[in-house]
């Protein structure tokens, strides 16, 4: 199977520091990619790379066959790489729909149509509703945001990535702060999700990883040191003595 986003030898320097070394990892679709390691393991800076808001030092970005290493957070959006971050990015006073539909819009922007109403954009409010029913919000839409619980903030940063209509969702942290039942949810969220895109997870919670993940790259300082399905994974050796501990 071709991969969706093909990364080769991917590498970022911080002047002296090697944060990311020659990092290697495919994408399908179908498939739920998660990226661990300790902190200040290199997580978010692969992120950064592969969304476009930090250059690579060095190696390749492939999306569909086609090298994007050099191509810009934008370009890279409009082909199809949508991420959501660690901190939450919504507008609180803003509602459900409007969040969506901002990140729909900010995702094809059309300068020509600045006399139009924005809220009457009927492709942004289209995209918008597909992306909260897609996440589960479609009941919540008209909410003010910043009125959500936790949970369902996070899902619909979630869904404002799938208003930008992505093939390669990059998700960084998306169960941080998460009771069980959230974390449920969510996890049921991406398990859908997955059968129209590719998923890379950052994520701190190794329960959720194990459970959901369809493969397992583990980073420690800047280098994969495994990767290969859960259970390999749990078997390796040095992942237990370098990350998960010898009881986990
Ligand atoms: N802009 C920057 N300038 C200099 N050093 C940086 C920069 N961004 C990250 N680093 C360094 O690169 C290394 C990797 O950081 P990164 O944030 O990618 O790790 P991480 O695995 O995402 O960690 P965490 O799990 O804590 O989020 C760290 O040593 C960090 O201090």
């Amino acid at each position: 199977m071709n991969a969706l986003l093909s990364v080769s030898t991917l590498t970022r320097r911080f002047g002296g520091l090697v944060a990311v070394s020659d990092v290697t990892l495919d994408l399908h679709r179908g498939e739920v990619h998660a990226v661990i390691g300790t902190n200040g393991a290199g997580k978010s800076t692969l992120i950064n790379m592969l969304s476009g808001e930090i250059a690579a030092s060095a190696g390749q970005i492939k999306l569909d066959g086609r090298d994007i290493t050099r191509r810009s957070q934008a370009m890279r959006a409009r082909s199809g790489v949508g991420r959501s971050y660690q901190r939450t990015t919504i507008f609180p006073e803003f509602t459900v729909h409007e969040n969506c539909r901002l990140a729909a819009q900010a995702a094809t922007p059309r300068p020509w149509a600045i006399w139009q109403n924005a809220g009457a954009c009927s492709a942004s409010n289209a995209a918008a509703g597909e992306a909260l029913a897609a996440a589960g919000l479609a009941d919540v839409a008209h909410r003010v945001a910043g009125t959500l619980s936790h949970g369902a903030k996070r899902q619909l940063e979630v869904a404002m990535c799938l208003a930008t209509k992505p093939r390669v969702l990059l998700l960084d942290e998306p169960l941080a702060g998460m009771g069980a039942e959230e974390t449920d949810r969510m996890l049921a969220l991406l398990e859908k999700l997955k059968a129209e895109h590719a998923i890379l997870l950052v994520e701190h919670d190794m329960d959720a990883v194990f459970r959901i993940a369809d493969r397992i790259t583990v980073m420690v300082n800047g280098a994969v040191i495994a990767s290969g399905d859960p259970a390999s994974i749990r078997e390796n050796a040095q992942v237990r003595t370098a990350y998960l501990g010898e009881d986990h």
